[in-house]
Formats: C-alpha cells, structure tokens, sequence
C-alpha cells in the first residue's frame, strides 16, 4: 500500500520555486494498478519518484508497507528500494552487461550468492519471454525486448511494488499491448502492486483499476476507470478521454447532419448493464417513434460496456420531449447542437 497524505514538492527556493506536487492526497491499495495520468510538467515524475525517496517531500507524509518513509535511515532506504521495482520509458540498461547480467546487478548489489542468482535470472527469462536472449546486449535488442529485459530486472528482487515511468511512452502500438499484457501478468502471478504514469489515457484504460488526473501539480480527479470514463467531471479528464473514445464528432460534420437532419438529435449514453438491452426499440415501440441512428461507439472497459450513440428522434415535438424524458430515467441524454446553435445556447 502507497498513500500520500497532503504531499507537497517544491523546486528551488527565494522566488524561484517550482510547485511541481501540491497537496496530494492518493491511496494505492495493495494489489492493485494504479494510473496517474497528466500533461508534460503536471507533476508526475516528480510524484513517482517521491515513492522510493529519489526526491523527498517538502510537507507532507508518505506511507509505503504501513511505514512513514521521509524520516527513515539510510539502511531502511536501502530496504525500501529493495522492496520497489522500477522501470523506465528509456529502459536504463547498462550497455556493458548482457542481458543475464543487467537482470542479475540489483541482485548483485544484494550480495545474492551466484547460484541462488543465476536461478532467478533464469526464473525472470522464462517469466518475461526472453530465454533466448540471455547473451544479448542491449543494444542488440529492440525496444520493447529493452523493456522486458527492464521488467526483469525490476522483479529480481521480488519487490511488492512496481512503479512505472512513462514504460511503454517509446515503444509502437503493438509492442506496448504486449508490455501493458505483462504487466498485467506481473501484477496477476507476482501479485505486486503497480503504480505507473503516463500521457496515454489507452494505457489507463487498458490495466489500471483507479486513476488520477494532475494538472499543475494538484490531483483534479482520481477514481475507478470506469466511473472516470464515463462521468468525468473536468475538461482536462474529458480532453484525455475523448483520445481514447474519440466519440466527438467535428463541428463540421455535426452541422452536417443538422442540416440535413430536421428532427431532434440528441446524444444517448450507455454504461453498466444498460448497454445490453433494446431500450430503443422499446421507447420507439411506446412512443411510435423513428430512431435514426447516426453515430454509435461501443467500448469495454473493465469489463463492462460503455456505448454512446448519436440518434435522430423523429417525431412530434411533445412526443419526442416525453420519449427523452423517458429516456433520462435509463442512460444519459444530451442534446446534440450544431455549431450555430450552440452559439446561441452559450450566448442565451
Ligand atoms: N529537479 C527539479 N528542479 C526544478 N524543477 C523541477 C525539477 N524536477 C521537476 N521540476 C519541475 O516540476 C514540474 C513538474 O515536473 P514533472 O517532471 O514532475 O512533470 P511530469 O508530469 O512528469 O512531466 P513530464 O511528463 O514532461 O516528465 C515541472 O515544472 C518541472 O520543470
């Protein structure tokens, strides 16, 4: 377990401070994978290295194993560090050591006897996929084999915790779902808990249970995945979400469909168990209405589906105001406006 108990980091001092972490108060919960997600410069780097104390907090207390960790001695340190794992968006590899060896150093450090080491880093090769690189230098390896080899080395001194610096920020498409699918494995098999940070909300939204949203340094939002995806309460979270859902539709073409749409068009949301029933077609029956469907998503997330569609309602004025009445009771409901329009709304 993580907690961070009204953290502060301040940078440099007489006017030229840098308010890098203010005021977070997070709870990582043992077992768990726990994303923070945020802009260049929103604090995350530096939040991620208060854990293991690679930067101390100004005010503030952190909680790491029910243990207080800013006032701790230096052998304590070295006992903490031993118990958190750390993998980098530029692997960090030492380029002089092979792979056996870059896996086997913090074991090394350790004063692990050679056979209890060379067992683990055979342990490790086989865990991460990698037993056929075990002579390999970095430099002979791609990016996301790096990574492994970074995974690995990480795990070899079977820490409970891992966190994670930007890990698969460097790698394409392909090889980051491979990443992300081992860290799921770590976090599964090893149970260790995983703290990472990231620009990607894909990332979030493909391992991590809870997330937390920084801006300029403060946690604006922090949540389950789900319910942060489906009802985020600030642009920011919104802006991060709309990368991943990418269910808003250009100002262009929503003044296209209203032009060449007359009826009402509204915005139908549908989360949790919602999303499997024939709502539409009930409230279309009821109401004898038309549903013109112009644009739908579904998505899962933590194993739920999330769907949103874009429909045209057409019907009577006083019809279609009871039938999205009805509707509101069961999914969420926006009015879709056209660029022209939503002027007025925001002027009116
Ligand atoms: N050692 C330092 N000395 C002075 N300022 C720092 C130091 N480390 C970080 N900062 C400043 O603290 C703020 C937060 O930086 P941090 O690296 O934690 O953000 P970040 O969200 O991780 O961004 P990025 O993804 O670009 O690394 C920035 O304004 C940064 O310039």
């Amino acid at each position: 377990m993580i907690k961070f108990d009204k953290v502060t980091k301040t940078f440099g001092s007489d006017g030229q401070e840098v308010h890098a972490v203010k005021d977070v108060s997070l709870t990582i919960n043992k077992g768990e994978i726990f994303g923070i997600i945020g802009f260049s410069g929103a604090g995350k780097s530096t939040l991620l290295r208060l854990v293991n104390l690679l930067e101390r907090p100004t005010f503030g207390k952190i909680i790491v194993n029910e243990k207080e960790i800013s006032t701790i001695s230096q052998t304590e340190l070295r006992k903490l560090r031993s118990r958190i794992g750390m993998i980098f968006q530029s692997f960090n590899l030492l380029s002089s050591r092979n792979v056996a060896g870059n896996i086997a150093y913090p074991l090394k450090l350790a004063k692990v006897p050679k056979d209890k080491r060379d067992e683990r880093v055979e342990e490790l090769l086989r865990f991460v996929g990698l037993e056929d690189k075990v002579n390999k230098y970095p430099e002979q390896l791609s990016g996301g084999q790096k990574q492994r080899v970074g995974i690995a080395r990480a795990l070899a001194t079977s820490p409970d915790i891992l966190i994670c610096d930007e890990a698969t920020s460097a790698l394409d498409p392909e090889t980051t779902e491979e990443i992300l699918n081992l860290l799921k494995k770590v976090n599964k098999e090893y149970d260790i808990t995983i703290l990472l940070i990231t620009h990607e909300m894909h990332v979030i939204r493909s391992i991590c249970s809870r997330v937390a949203v920084m801006e300029d340094g403060k946690v604006i939002e922090q949540g389950n995945v789900y319910d942060i995806f489906s009802n985020p309460q600030s642009k920011t979270t919104r802006n991060f979400i709309s990368s991943v859902l990418n269910d808003n539709l250009s100002p262009r073409l929503l003044d296209r469909l209203h032009r060449e749409h007359s009826g009402n068009i509204y915005r139908l949301i549908f989360t949790g168990g919602v999303s499997s029933k024939p709502i539409i077609s009930q409230i279309a029956k009821k109401y004898n209405l038309d549903f013109n469907i112009m644009y739908g998503s579904i998505h899962e997330l933590q194993d739920q589906l999330y769907g949103n569609l874009i429909v045209e309602l057409i019907g009577t004025d006083s019809i279609v105001k009871e039938a999205v009445n009805e509707l509101r009771e069961i999914v969420e409901v926006k009015e879709v406006l056209g660029s022209e329009s939503r002027l007025d709304h925001v002027l009116a």
